[in-house]
């Protein structure tokens, strides 16, 4: 029998959409998407800006700095030797766009495509944000004024780190993550909540995987899945991959709306500043949203 894998949602089957995508964060927090309207050339292009980014100097990576981790570029490290990762945060402000791009001396095609490629995937964000609205039975815009973050991962695989980790087992702590993985290399895993396995999520070009992460779980009140997921070194040929993550709102508490919260379903988490949340996630080293425990409502 086949594995069982992520549903593959078709954003123009517009009837649908709504449904499947609730059903596919409830199960799984996670689905492949096609036919999303992003060109595809414009997938590849940013692909070929984020090899030859990631082929600078180290001394020149390393000036995409921030002093918040995670918000800067990453560089290897002992936990994870072979991944390295380039940072722009909060990718809709045009000066943080511009920073980045000074930062790392990026040529004017590649701010234009960096610049092209996250409207262009802010947007279906967006999109995606409204029609999970929808199938909830909310309507309105969720994501709106929500910090995003563009990262470009860069997996230094060679034939001796097949069979390791390129990522270790993670959630994302945001809401929602946009993943363009390699078109070829694969590697990526995620674990399917009920049986507890891993799930290799093989490559399809021009596709996205979508992912939830910690903020969804507290925004639906526990409704929604965080996906945990990892990277895994299959084959010796460097990955590329890159992420937009929806963060969380600017300035305002992430808690579930008031029509997610009823009698039979009463509010699980506190609100949550996400920046404080995230603090406590590295400082009590909980990589898959085992911090959230700390958020929990007095009744739940
Ligand atoms: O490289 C991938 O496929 C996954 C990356 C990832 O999980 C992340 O950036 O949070
Ligand atoms: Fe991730």
């Amino acid at each position: 029998m086949a594995k069982k894998s992520v549903p593959i949602i078709d954003m123009q089957d517009l009837a649908n959409v709504p449904e499947k995508i609730v059903k596919a964060f409830e199960e799984w927090g996670s689905f492949r998407l096609i036919n999303h309207g992003v060109p595809i050339e414009l997938m590849s292009e940013m692909k070929a800006v984020t090899r030859s980014l990631m082929d600078l100097p180290m001394e020149i990576k390393r000036k995409n700095y921030h002093p918040d981790s995670g918000k800067g570029y990453v560089p290897p490290n002992m936990a994870s030797p072979y991944y390295e990762g380039l940072s722009l945060y909060d990718v809709a402000s045009p000066l943080a766009l511009l920073d980045f791009c000074s930062q790392i001396d990026a040529s004017s095609h590649q701010r234009e495509i960096l610049e092209k490629y996250g409207l262009a995937v802010y947007d279906l964000a967006h999109l995606i944000g409204c029609k999970m609205m929808e199938g909830l039975g909310l309507g309105g815009e969720v994501f709106k004024e929500w910090v995003c973050q563009l990262k470009m991962n860069k997996y230094n695989f060679a034939p001796e780190t097949v069979g390791l980790t390129g990522a270790l087992i993670h959630t994302d702590p945001g809401f929602l993550t946009i993943l363009q993985d390699d078109e070829i290399v694969r590697g990526l895993e995620l674990v399917d909540e009920i049986t507890g396995e891993l799930v290799s999520i093989d490559p399809i070009p021009g596709a996205f995987v979508v992912n939830l992460g910690d903020v969804a779980k507290v925004w639906s009140n526990g409704r929604f899945c965080n996906v945990k997921h990892r990277v895994q070194c299959y084959e010796p040929k460097v990955r590329v991959s890159i992420a937009l993550f929806v963060l969380a709102p600017k300035d305002v508490k992430v808690e579930a709306p008031p029509q997610l919260v009823d009698s039979d379903h009463p509010r699980r988490y506190i609100p949550l500043d996400f920046e404080d949340y995230r603090k406590l996630r590295s400082s009590t080293q909980s990589p898959i949203g085992g911090a959230l425990q700390l958020f929990l409502a007095k009744s739940s």
